[in-house]
């Protein structure tokens, strides 16, 4: 499975993170937004779709930059590959359509919170960067 994920960095370098929703496997847990590329998609315009249906906000690809990626298995056993973009422009204003919550979290905070488990090695190479 093929999954991209946008961090979306704001002018104060904060990054925004959502909290999985009740009916979704990693509920409770905080991800990176983003979700699966179908068969057949680019992976920038996936994840532009994914950032409109979950955030409400429009994204160019070629805004997004190719930061970095991980591999691992699912909760059923399926293997994954999860590729993090950074995104700094987008347009509109972001809510919460796919989340219970929302947080803008400097970089060096973002293992404070309970992150997917894929998600957390970016999350800590995320706080590298903003060293
Ligand atoms: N970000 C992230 N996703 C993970 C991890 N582990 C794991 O199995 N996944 C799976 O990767 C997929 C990410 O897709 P998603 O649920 O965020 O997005 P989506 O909108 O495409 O899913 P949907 O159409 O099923 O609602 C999910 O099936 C999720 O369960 C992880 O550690 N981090």
């Amino acid at each position: 499975m093929l999954v991209v994920a946008a961090a979306l960095i704001d002018t104060n370098n904060a990054i925004l993170i959502q909290q999985c929703p009740k009916h979704k496997p990693l509920a409770g847990l905080w991800e990176f937004p983003g979700g699966k590329v179908e068969a057949g998609e680019c992976c920038r315009v996936a994840l532009c779709r994914e950032l409109a249906e979950e955030l409400g906000i429009r994204v160019e690809p070629g805004s997004l930059e190719e930061f970095s990626f991980v591999t691992g298995v699912t909760n059923d056993g399926k293997p994954l590959v999860l590729l993090l973009y950074c995104c700094r422009v987008w347009r509109g204003e972001v809510s919460a359509m796919d989340a219970d919550a929302l947080a803008w979290v400097p970089a060096d905070q973002l293992t404070n919170y309970p992150l997917a488990p894929l998600d957390v090695p970016l999350a800590e190479r995320l706080a590298l960067l903003f060293r």
